[in-house]
């Protein structure tokens, strides 16, 4: 493939290299910024950057990469694979992770805390020829509806894949803004390996109240900047490819109403959502940063293309895995709220980090 070479090329020269594809989109881009990337500082605004890429982490300043070189190319169809669940249950990270668990639900029973999102990370060694570029094709063949992408800024040393469903913040060329609360887990395939329709779904009450959490996060957003003119479709429920989650979508027509500086308020507001952090939003912050033993980075943050031929796409970072060498970190989280069950929170991680291994570990 034409752009491994090129992806290879670029991180060679020290580039920071971008690779992605739109949900249900055939086409992809490769982009690098041959200074390394831009770690932005405090004040920076969406409007003022340049066509390119942005990468934030959980907590902190984004990098920018400038498009000093912009290739489309099709992903091609990588064929079907067979798509065995792999990974070994890892006993002392599945007993620390349920502790963490316990000690969020009594905290949250205590209050002021609602609800907190907890990750944790599984490590794994990739397979001998493993290759970043044909791991892209076939995660873009498998979720169609994702956001895939591969990322690398020589500043964080590793490389970043993700496939997620979860878009933070869009617009689009004719000014529509949209963003979604997703949140609400299940399996999307049945005990034979077959596809459970959205229609079939059931959700719980912990789960209708876990999205809830989210969506009212975002009214609050727009509640903050008087923005009374928006389009709610949902709550319904969308299949990821291996996981049905509970989505609902905002939209804004942002020149009908003559608001060009929307996505960047939005994205200032929102970052990080209830989806991945929790409500309230600073408690929630303490909590994750006093238990989480390891950090986050990317993980939970956002990223995707922004100002390429008028239209912006950032995703929350999910179903992600950072590769070092033949070293790979996957994350994974799940919302807590007072209803949660331990050992069904771990249970929702090793199904996140499913959607990367089944394709990457093969
Ligand atoms: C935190 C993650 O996912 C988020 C949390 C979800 C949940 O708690 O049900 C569902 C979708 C995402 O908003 C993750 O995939 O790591």
């Amino acid at each position: 493939m034409k752009q491994g070479v090129a992806w290879e090329e670029g991180i060679a020269k020290g580039a920071a290299v971008a690779a992605w594809r739109l949900p249900h989109s055939a086409e992809a881009f490769l982009l690098q910024d041959f200074s390394g990337g831009t770690l932005l500082k405090e004040g920076w605004n969406l409007s003022d950057l340049a066509a390119g890429f942005l990468a934030a982490p959980f907590i902190g300043l984004p990098y920018f990469l400038q498009a000093d070189s912009l290739t489309t190319f099709s992903l091609g169809n990588a064929g079907p694979k067979a798509l065995a669940e792999s990974s070994v249950e890892n006993s002392s990270k599945k007993s620390e992770f349920m502790g963490w668990v316990a000690a969020a639900i009594q905290t949250i029973k205590q209050g002021p805390l609602q609800k907190v999102v907890l990750s944790r990370t599984d490590e794994q060694v990739l397979p001998a020829d493993f290759k970043v570029m044909t791991a892209l094709e076939e995660l873009g063949a498998a979720y169609p509806s994702a956001f895939i992408c591969a990322l690398s800024i020589p500043a964080l040393s590793g490389i970043w894949m993700c496939a997620t469903p979860e878009i933070l913040v869009e617009q689009n060329a004719e000014g529509i803004f949209r963003t979604i609360s997703l949140a609400g887990t299940q399996s999307g395939v049945d005990g034979d390996g077959f596809a459970i329709s959205p229609s079939q779904a059931r959700w719980s009450q912990k789960e209708i109240e876990e999205q809830a959490f989210v969506s009212r996060y975002i009214i609050d957003c727009f509640k903050k900047i008087r923005l009374r003119e928006y389009a709610e479709i949902g709550p319904k429920t969308i299949s990821t490819g291996n996981l049905l989650h509970l989505k609902t979508e905002y939209l804004v027509d942002t020149k009908a109403m003559d608001f060009p500086q929307l996505p960047g308020l939005m994205l200032g507001l929102l970052h990080p959502t209830s989806a991945v952090c929790g409500t309230p939003k600073q408690e929630a912050v303490e909590f994750i940063l006093a238990t989480e033993k390891h950090d986050r980075l990317l993980y939970s943050g956002y990223l995707g293309p922004v100002n390429l031929s008028n239209t912006t796409h950032l995703f929350v970072n999910l179903r992600t895995v950072e590769i070092k060498g033949n070293q790979a970190t996957f994350y994974a989280g799940c919302g807590i709220t007072e209803d949660s069950d331990p050992a069904k929170e771990w249970q929702e991680t090793q199904m996140k980090c499913q959607t990367l291994q089944r394709i990457l570990m093969q």
